[in-house]
Formats: structure tokens, C-alpha cells, sequence
């Protein structure tokens, strides 16, 4: 009876960046729970995908079961064989995806009331709070995990729901509701979406319905971060959502991952890094769905290559230009570019794809330039690399602005449209590869790396932050399971709508 009570429903959204700290978050419940079972469950395509991230001798990932949900992109004018936002033309069209992922909501529904006996709790991504409803109404326990760390989700969902810059037309700057009165924003900190947004566009209303669901649904927050990293983001993000908030991070899983098609095998990687010396080389990569202008891209090669520091770039079509389509170097680099960069092992570009975890986990690895998605800003800090922020969309703004704050990384550029001075790309790279202050940045991310590990750490009957907060999960499921009458009150409200 136990056993069958452990069965969790997980629902991430449609994309990778989601994925991966779900099937992580996955791996860490198993390793407290080696007894319960796991359900994820989303579209035919997400689920192959989904799959292909198990390591297929990995004993600790046969409980992770997969349901898939019937699904055709073509009957939401997305391209044919589009179940995920990496595979989309480019972001432009994630609306489409989003308010597409809604129409999954009957077949959860029977899914979820087909399970007998009931599963103890569902894990709805923030993005699918749509299903709350439905497990409620089932009386099942359901908890939203945000993929996002605490000030990330805290800044992202004020900003949907209030859009306060519409407030201060006038002014660059402007505050934010629910945080210090002295706290700004400025314009340039938000993606050309949020931007021109006017609580009636695809984007509002999708985002601002899921927010409002998952603040007025959820029993609880999970967010992706460590508590010891973002303590005072915790208190914010729970005044927020008024909602009780765990801390299950750093949700990096080592282990096989493939995912996608790399542009480089993960021992071509290796080989590569093997001949340079530790520390002296930077990755840079803008994540899973996101890429930089045409004329960013050649200030940033140029920037690059006069700093003189080695290097792993993956690349993939500029923005506003077909993201799926192949990279074309000659095009979108400067003239020679690959071939100075392969002379001497100075750099490597990689197309679409690269084997990340693998590569930010080699010694030679000194510092990371990232579109700072949190998966990457995770992955970096709990090995210990310092960062160059480039955020580009979403809530890697608010994230540039956390790690800037813990002093593990300097911002060089925002968004897709500005201006990118190679001659500022250089220094910045030189100075976090070469210079004092990069050194600090090192020691303050090696501090991190302490931070995370100890959080998903246990030594007898001492364990981790992150390790007691899945407790704290299954203790508060099991309550509310056996509390018959949760549905009618006992889930704290924060009152909007
Ligand atoms: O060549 C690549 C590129 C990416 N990755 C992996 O893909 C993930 C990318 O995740 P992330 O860095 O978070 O970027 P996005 O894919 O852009 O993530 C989306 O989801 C994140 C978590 O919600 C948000 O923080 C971002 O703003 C949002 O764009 C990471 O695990 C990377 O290791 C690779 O393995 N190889």
C-alpha cells in the first residue's frame, strides 16, 4: 500500500531546458524513495526525447515510467513534428507551442483519472499549471516545480502579471511589485516581448493564466535552486506566489545525457580540452532554444578571438533567421574565422549542439559565457566556473543580475537587438580568464560549488538542504493525502483574481 502511495505524476513543459531538471529532479526523489515510481508524462516526440537523456544500464532510473498524450502540431499552425521549443523555427513562434500545450488538458484529464490507485502527488511545471485544476478536483496532492531559481521566478512572475512598466512609460527604470521599494528594473531587462506586452497578447494571456493558477492551485513551490546560494530570493519568491517554497537545486544531473544530436562527440570534446591547460579555456553557448543577432555574432567572434583565450563555441543560425536550419560559418562568421580557430587548437565551433555538462566538467574549462538559462547557471556553479552573462529572453535577465550579485560573473551584453562592442567582448573575456578579478570570480563559484554540494549531500543522519526539502515534499503529500478535505481550503491563496 506504501509502495503504491509513492507513485509521483510529473508534467514538464514542452521544452528542453524543462526536461532536464525534471528527469534531475527525478533521479534526486529516487535516491531519497528508491521505492517509488515515477510517471512522466507528455507528447509522442517529447517522449522519445525524454528517454534518450536515461542512461539505458542506469538501475536508479527504473522506476521512471513515460505516458504519452496525443498530440499534432499541425493542428495548432506549428510546423509538422513541433512538440518542443527547441525545435521550433524560432522563439516567436513559443506562443504558439504554449497555448497548443493547453489542448493537452482532456487528455491529462483522463489520464490522471484512469490511475488506480491514485498517484500520491503531481509535479506540474509552471508552465502546465493548467492541470492543477484537474488534480484537485481528483483530490491528488499537486505541487508546481519551477525549473527557475527563486529570484528568477519571483521577478518573472510579478513582471507577467503587473507589467509595471506599463505603468512608467516615461521612465527607463521602474519598480516592481512585491519587492523592496528601492528595487528597479530597467527596461533593457526585459525580453522584446514582455516589453511591447499588453496583458491581451498570446503572451500575457498564456503566461499570466498559468502564474495565476499555479499561485491560487499549487500546495507548494519547488524551485531549482539551493537555499544557501539564494536565501533572501526565498523569502521574496514565497511572499510572491504566497505559497510555501522548497529548494530541491542544484537539479544537474552528470550522468549519459544526450538529448539532441551533438554536433561533437563527448570524446572529441575531451581529446580537445585534454591539450589545453586548466582553467585557460571558455565555453560559450546560449542554451537550448535561444541564439544571438547576425551582427552580435560577428562582434562577439571578433571579441573572441583578439582576447587571445581558447575556446568551445557552440553555434547555431542568428536570430530572425531559421533556428533549425545549418549553421553557416562563412555566412555568419567572420572571413577565416573557423580555420584561425583551428590552427593551434585556439577554438572549436560546434554546430547546434554540444555535450555541455561533459565539457563544463573538464579541468580545462575556466570560465562559461551563457545566455544564463538557469540549467546552465546550475551546471556552471556547482563545478565551480565563473560566468560572462549575456541573457537574452525570459528571466536570464534576473538571472545575470543573482550572479553578478554573488560576484560569480560579470555581464557583457543584453538581448538580441543592442549594439556588441568586440573591443568590450575582449576585455571582459580577458579579464575573467586572466585577470584578478576573474580569479576572485573563480574562488567565489568554488564556494558555490560547496554550497550546492552539500545541499544534495548526507552524512548519517545530517543531510542536505535540498535532501530535507523532498522530504518535506512527500511528508506534506502524504498529509494532504490523508486529509480528505484539502481540496476545500487548506492550500493557501494569495488572493489574486
Ligand atoms: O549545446 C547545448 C546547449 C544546451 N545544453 C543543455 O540544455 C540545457 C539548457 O538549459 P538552460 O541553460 O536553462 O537554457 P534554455 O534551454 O534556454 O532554458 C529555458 O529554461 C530555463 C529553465 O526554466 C530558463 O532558465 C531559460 O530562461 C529558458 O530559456 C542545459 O542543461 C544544457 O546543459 C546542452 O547540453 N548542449
Amino acid at each position: 500500500m506504501e509502495q503504491e502511495r509513492q507513485h509521483i505524476v510529473m508534467l514538464p513543459f514542452m521544452a528542453q531546458g524543462h526536461f532536464i531538471p525534471f528527469l534531475s529532479l527525478a533521479r534526486l526523489i529516487l535516491r531519497r524513495h528508491p521505492s517509488s515510481t515515477i510517471t512522466i508524462v507528455n507528447t509522442p516526440l517529447n517522449i522519445l526525447s525524454l528517454r534518450s537523456f536515461l542512461p539505458p544500464d542506469d538501475p536508479s532510473y527504473s522506476p521512471v515510467h513515460f505516458a504519452s498524450l496525443p498530440f499534432a502540431s499541425s493542428d495548432h499552425n506549428l510546423p509538422p513534428n513541433t512538440e518542443s521549443s527547441d525545435s521550433l523555427p524560432g522563439i516567436d513562434s513559443l506562443p504558439l507551442l504554449m497555448l497548443a500545450s493547453e489542448s493537452l488538458s482532456p487528455h491529462f484529464d483522463r489520464f490522471l483519472s484512469s490511475l488506480d490507485p491514485s498517484p500520491l502527488l503531481l509535479l506540474a511545471d509552471i508552465f502546465t499549471s493548467w492541470s492543477l485544476p484537474i488534480a484537485r478536483r481528483l483530490q491528488i496532492p499537486a505541487f508546481t516545480f519551477s525549473t527557475c531559481g527563486a529570484f528568477g521566478t519571483a521577478s518573472f512572475s510579478s513582471l507577467w502579471l503587473h507589467l509595471p512598466h506599463r505603468l512608467h512609460p516615461e521612465s527607463p527604470s521602474f519598480p516592481v511589485p512585491g519587492f523592496p521599494p528601492s528595487f528597479r528594473l530597467h527596461r533593457s531587462q526585459m525580453s522584446h516581448y514582455m516589453r511591447v506586452a499588453d496583458g491581451h497578447d498570446a503572451w500575457s494571456t498564456f503566461l499570466r493564466r498559468q502564474i495565476r493558477l499555479c499561485f491560487s492551485s499549487a500546495a507548494a513551490l519547488l524551485c531549482n535552486t539551493v537555499a544557501e546560494v539564494e536565501p533572501s530570493a526565498l523569502r521574496l519568491v514565497g511572499e510572491i506566489c504566497q505559497l510555501p517554497v522548497l529548494t530541491v537545486g542544484p537539479l544537474v544531473d552528470s550522468g549519459h545525457r544526450s538529448g539532441r544530436e551533438p554536433g561533437i562527440g563527448v570524446a572529441e570534446c575531451v581529446e580537445w580540452l585534454g591539450a589545453h591547460r586548466p582553467a585557460s579555456v571558455l565555453y560559450i553557448s546560449f542554451g537550448s532554444q535561444n541564439t544571438i543577432g547576425a551582427a552580435q555574432m560577428m562582434a562577439l567572434a571578433e571579441g573572441v578571438e583578439a582576447s587571445g583565450v581558447p575556446f568551445i563555441w557552440v553555434v547555431r543560425t542568428p536570430a530572425g533567421f531559421d533556428m533549425t536550419a545549418e549553421f553557416e560559418a562563412e555566412r555568419w562568421l567572420p572571413e577565416g574565422f573557423e580555420e584561425r580557430a583551428a590552427q593551434g587548437r585556439r577554438g572549436l565551433v560546434v554546430p547546434r549542439w554540444a555535450p555541455q555538462v561533459e565539457i563544463l566538467s573538464h579541468g580545462a574549462i575556466g570560465g562559461f559565457l551563457t545566455h544564463c538559462g538557469w540549467n546552465s547557471v546550475q551546471e556552471s556553479l556547482s563545478r565551480g566556473v565563473p560566468m560572462i552573462g549575456w541573457p537574452l529572453a525570459s528571466e536570464q535577465f534576473y538571472n545575470s543580475m543573482v550572479i553578478e550579485e554573488i560576484g560569480v560573473a560579470v555581464e557583457v551584453a543584453r538581448g538580441v537587438q543592442g549594439d556588441v562592442d568586440a573591443r568590450k567582448v575582449e576585455r571582459v573575456v580577458r579579464m575573467l580568464m586572466q585577470g584578478e578579478k576573474g580569479r576572485e570570480m573563480k574562488e567565489k563559484a568554488a564556494r558555490c560549488e560547496e554550497m550546492m554540494m552539500a545541499a544534495v549531500a548526507e552524512d548519517g543522519e545530517k543531510k542536505g538542504s535540498s535532501l530535507r526539502a523532498v522530504e518535506e515534499m512527500f511528508e506534506m503529500a502524504y498529509a494532504m493525502k490523508q486529509d480528505t478535505a484539502f481540496e476545500i481550503g487548506t492550500i493557501p491563496k494569495n488572493g489574486i483574481e
